[in-house]
């Protein structure tokens, strides 16, 4: 978990350039839901934060397990502030240069459940650009999201190997990070894994 949020850090910081986005320190909006994908969105806050950006987390259903508590705690003494609410789109629009969706990866199945239904809802308004980990939030893992009406991100950062769903990704920067796979592994699975650049942990796809 720990270098899939710095894949998604790194990620973040080569498609949204502080250069380009004209501040010094761009503002991010990280949203995390109950599970992995989630940990993933609070190690990548506390990454970004260590690479001059300015994170800010909104957390609002936290799993009481040691691992999650302890990313927040690090987060916390940070001072990487925690949101109580979801600002509405205008004002996420209005306050951030870059929204990191860290809700649901490869285990989300079904209806989207309160809260997150809510959450998506307000995300799909935004036009700020959407960074997913790993799949788009509500998101079908294999059939992707078949009524357009969901999550557009602009850019997906695949982790271990790219999901079936990102086959119908049409945002501009897709990823693969966390390149730790065992070559017997990739070839039990038939995965063809493109080669990492030097010592990057993400390689764009
Ligand atoms: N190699 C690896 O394994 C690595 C995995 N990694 C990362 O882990 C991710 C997978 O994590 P994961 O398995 O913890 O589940 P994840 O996708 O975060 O979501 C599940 C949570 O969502 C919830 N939920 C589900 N459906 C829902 C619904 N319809 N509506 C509402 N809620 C719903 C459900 O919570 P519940 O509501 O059941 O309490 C559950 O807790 C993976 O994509 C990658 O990012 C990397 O960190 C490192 C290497
Ligand atoms: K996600």
């Amino acid at each position: 978990m720990e270098v899939a949020g710095l894949c998604v850090a790194q990620a973040v910081v080569r498609s949204y350039p502080a250069s380009e986005v004209g501040v010094a320190s761009p503002r991010v909006l990280v949203v995390c839901g109950p599970g992995n994908n989630g940990g993933d969105g609070l190690v990548a806050a506390r990454h970004l934060l260590f690479m001059g950006y300015d994170p800010e987390i909104y957390y609002p259903k936290r799993t009481p397990k040691d691992i999650y508590k302890i990313l927040v705690a690090q987060c916390e003494k940070l001072n990487v502030r925690f949101l109580t609410e979801l600002p509405s789109a205008p004002d996420i629009d209005r306050d951030y240069h870059v929204i990191v969706d860290a809700i649901f990866g490869f285990s989300f199945k079904g209806a989207v459940r309160s809260p997150f239904d809510t959450v998506l809802a307000t995300l799909v308004q935004c036009s700020t650009p959407i960074a997913s980990v790993d799949v788009p939030s509500g998101w079908d893992v294999e059939n992707g999201d078949p009524n357009g009406t969901g999550l557009k991100p602009d850019t997906l950062v695949s982790l271990t190997a790219p999901k079936t769903c990102s086959q119908l990704f049409t945002g501009r920067h897709h990823y693969l990070g966390l390149r730790m796979v065992p070559r017997e592994l990739a070839s039990q699975y038939k995965l063809d894994l493109p080669p990492y650049p030097g010592t990057d942990q993400i390689v764009r796809l």
